[in-house]
Formats: structure tokens, C-alpha cells, sequence
């Protein structure tokens, strides 16, 4: 088979982390010959999209994401309908930091601005209404009620399921190898050679190994995360049952997130928003000093301020992150193969995201105004690209 070349599709999407997986889904859903290649057998726990929770909340900082969140929320609820499955569980989200932070007062700001229900506290009003938090001296809180637990596994094999119900060909244990540029895009994988009239790239912490040999590197950092759980002193104090909900501590110089026991009973997922820097390939191989000081915080963290859990962890997974210097998306064409479009750079916060990132990818491919302004998630907004692949 190999060499020879096999089928035209449409479009192919390679990668089928959540993002890719939406963005097939969208496309055969429009009734586009889609064909979705994954480097492993699926499931797999080697990218970013694996494991049993996600938050998601309409709660955003930034402007361009909070606008997406209503949509998102709508796609997701039409997944859960088409396939039958509960994917959302509501827990509520409580924002944590000193009121006079501006990035507290921006969560604040954006949450009035789009009416999304939700309750102000003040140090002592958090503690009377979680008195598993001990907050800070100062702390506030915000919270914003419609936030909650996507089932991660669970809503990745939901998207391709649909993606295949609707015709698209999803073909795991393949690599893609080799990428010729064209007006017809050709794709060598480990077993065949594929054509399509438009190519979408979704390789999460791969992304740049595929954009080498087209000439372009995006300014990525793919980090390796450790996913911690925390044991509950008493089992459920911090569960899903006792209305504990998920959280975001606006911690310098990284953020910290909890999610409410559930998945595992007993255990609280408790993380760092960032790790160490790390090749997807050698994910665990651990850096030469075997000092973990994500862990450590998270440690000193759990001891001050949760004292019902206790401060070392239960489980350790892991998985990874795929940053840009802004934490925003890349959504864009290749600068120089219009029909190559780029899905990469996720930053910790895709997954909520991703049916309108889908979305926004398959317009891209379709050649069709987006729905949502797109400044934000362009190439050129990081100058310091080599001016050849520009
Ligand atoms: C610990 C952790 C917690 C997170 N928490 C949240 C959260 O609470 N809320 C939220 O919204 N987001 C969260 N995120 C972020 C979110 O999970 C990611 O943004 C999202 O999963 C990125 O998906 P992706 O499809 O871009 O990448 P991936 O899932 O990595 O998918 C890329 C795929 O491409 C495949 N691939 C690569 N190269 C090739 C090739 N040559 N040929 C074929 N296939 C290839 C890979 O095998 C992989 O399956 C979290 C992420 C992590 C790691
Ligand atoms: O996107 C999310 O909600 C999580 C929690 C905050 C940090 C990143 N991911």
C-alpha cells in the first residue's frame, strides 16, 4: 500500500485530540468527504485531551473567549443530545484573590457584562459558605454558577462517534509522515498516501514536528502537566454531593484549579496551571534534577488553605499543555498554503472550547467569514516568525 496513492478527500484532519475530532465533525457533519488520521490506537493518554474532567465555565478574563461561551455551551448540550450521553455535570466555578487584583476585577467585570449568573464574597462569607477554605488574609471570591465538569474521555468518543455517524472516515494507528503542499494537499502516513483539496492540522504538542517541513514554527512551549489528586480527610467533604465546586485561585506566578471530588471517590484533582518544559515524545522522562516544584506549591498550598485534604498526593497522571506566549489559540491558515489550516497552541484552557473551535476551523476550510473575529488567534500577531516562512 505504501506509495501508492489511495483516496481524495475533501478535507484531512490530522490529529484527533478534541479539537480535531470537532473539527472533522463539523466538517462531515456539512457533508465534506472528511478523513480524521491519529498517530495512535484510540483511546490514548499521550496528548492533551485524555482523562475524566474538564472545567468549563462561561467565566473568561478575556473578551474573545467569554463571547464563544455561549455557543460552546449550546454544541456541547447538541452532542449530549445526539449521542445520548450526559457529558456536563453544573458545579458551579468560585474565582479566589485579593479584590484589589486587576485580573480578579476583570473575571468580575466580564461575568456582569454577560450576565452570567453568579454571587460576590466577601474573606468571611467564603468561609461561612465553604468552610473547607480557609481563605487568605484579604481573599475574595466570585463565582459563576453555570461553570461545571465536562467528562473528557467520555465527550472525545462522543465527537467521533458523530463525526463517523455522519459519514467521515476515522483511521487511528496512523501516522502522518510526510506533507506535500498543493492546490491538492498529499499525505503520506505509515500505511498510505491520501489527497484532499484542504488540510487541517490538529496535532496538539506535535503541532510543530508537522509545520517544520512546511516551513513555518509557531513560538509553542509544550509543557508535561502533573494531574494531582488529593485524599479527602472525611470522603466527600470537598464532592460534587456537598456542593463543593470547582475553583481557580489567582495565584502568581501560575494559577491554581481544583475540581470537586468525583472521579475518583475520595480524591480532589487539585493542579498547577503549568509544568516543565517537554518533548511530547519524551514526556516522562523526568528532567535531570528530580525536584517536582509544581508539586511542592501545590503541597503548600493544600496545607494553608484546604485543610481537609491531606498535603501529598494520592495520583499523579499527567498529560500536556501546548502554550503560546499569550495563552491565546492559533486558528489560522498557513501564511503560505492557503488550503493548510492551523489548529495548535490550546494553552491549558481548550477543551470547554473546542465544538467552537471546531466550528472556526471548519469555516476556515470552507473558505467562509468566520463567526467570531479572529485578530486574536492569527500567525502574525507573533512577530518574531522567521521572515522565510512568512
Ligand atoms: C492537565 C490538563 C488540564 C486541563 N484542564 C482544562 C480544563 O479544565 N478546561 C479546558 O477547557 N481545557 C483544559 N485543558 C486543555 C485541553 O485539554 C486542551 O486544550 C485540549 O485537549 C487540546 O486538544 P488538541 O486536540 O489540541 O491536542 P491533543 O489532544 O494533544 O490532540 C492532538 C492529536 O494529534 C495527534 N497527532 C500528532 N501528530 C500526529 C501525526 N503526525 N499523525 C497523526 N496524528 C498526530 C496526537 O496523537 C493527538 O492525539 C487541560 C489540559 C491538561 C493537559
Ligand atoms: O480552562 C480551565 O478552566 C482550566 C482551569 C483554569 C486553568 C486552565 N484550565
Amino acid at each position: 500500500m505504501a506509495g501508492q496513492v489511495c483516496s481524495l478527500y475533501d478535507t484531512i484532519v490530522v490529529g484527533a485530540g478534541i479539537q480535531g475530532s470537532f473539527t472533522a465533525y463539523h466538517l462531515a457533519k456539512r457533508g465534506r468527504e472528511t478523513l480524521l488520521l491519529e498517530q495512535f490506537p484510540l483511546p490514548h493518554s499521550r496528548g492533551s485531551s485524555h482523562g475524566q474532567s474538564r472545567i468549563i465555565r462561561h467565566a473568561y478574563p478575556q473578551e474573545h473567549y467569554s463571547q464563544m461561551m455561549a455557543e460552546s455551551y449550546r454544541l456541547w448540550e447538541q452532542l449530549e443530545a445526539e449521542a445520548g450521553v450526559s457529558l456536563y455535570r453544573q458545579t458551579g466555578l468560585l474565582v479566589l484573590g485579593a479584590n484589589t487584583n486587576p485580573e480578579f476585577q476583570c473575571w468580575c467585570r466580564t461575568l456582569v457584562k454577560h450576565n452570567v449568573p453568579g454571587e460576590l464574597f466577601t474573606t468571611e462569607s467564603l468561609h461561612g459558605r465553604f468552610p473547607g477554605i480557609r481563605p487568605y488574609h484579604g481573599e475574595v471570591g466570585v463565582s459563576d454558577h453555570t461553570a461545571g465538569v465536562l467528562s473528557a474521555d467520555r465527550a472525545l468518543r462522543a465527537v467521533q462517534d458523530g463525526f463517523q455517524r455522519c459519514g467521515g472516515a476515522l483511521h487511528d494507528g496512523e501516522k502522518v509522515t510526510d506533507i506535500k503542499p498543493g492546490v491538492v494537499v498529499t499525505v503520506t502516513t505509515s500505511r498510505g498516501v491520501y489527497q484532499a483539496n484542504s488540510l487541517v492540522i490538529t496535532a496538539g504538542p506535535w503541532a510543530n514536528k508537522l509545520l517544520a517541513p512546511l516551513g513555518l514554527q509557531l513560538p509553542l512551549q509544550t509543557l508535561r502537566i502533573n494531574v494531582c489528586y488529593w485524599k479527602e480527610k472525611v470522603p466527600g467533604a470537598y464532592g460534587v454531593s456537598a456542593n463543593f465546586p470547582c475553583f481557580l485561585a489567582l495565584c502568581a506566578p501560575h494559577h491554581i484549579y481544583g475540581l470537586p471530588s468525583n472521579e475518583y471517590p475520595g480524591l480532589v484533582k487539585i493542579c498547577y496551571h503549568s509544568g516543565s518544559l517537554a518533548d511530547p515524545e519524551e514526556r516522562d522522562r523526568l528532567p535531570e534534577t528530580s525536584a517536582l516544584p509544581d508539586i511542592q506549591i501545590l503541597q503548600d498550598f493544600i496545607s494553608k488553605y484546604l485543610p481537609g485534604l491531606v498535603p501529598e498526593p494520592a495520583v499523579v497522571e499527567h498529560c500536556m499543555y501546548t502554550n503560546t506566549p499569550d495563552e491565546d489559540f492559533v486558528l489560522d491558515r498557513h501564511p503560505k498554503f492557503r488550503n493548510i489550516i492551523i489548529g495548535a497552541g490550546f494553552s491549558g484552557h481548550g477543551f470547554k472550547l473546542a465544538p467552537v473551535v471546531g466550528k472556526l476551523l471548519c469555516q476556515l476550510t470552507a473558505g467562509e467569514e468566520p463567526s467570531y473575529a479572529m485578530e486574536p488567534f492569527r500567525i502574525h500577531r507573533f512577530p518574531a516568525l522567521p521572515a522565510a516562512a512568512l
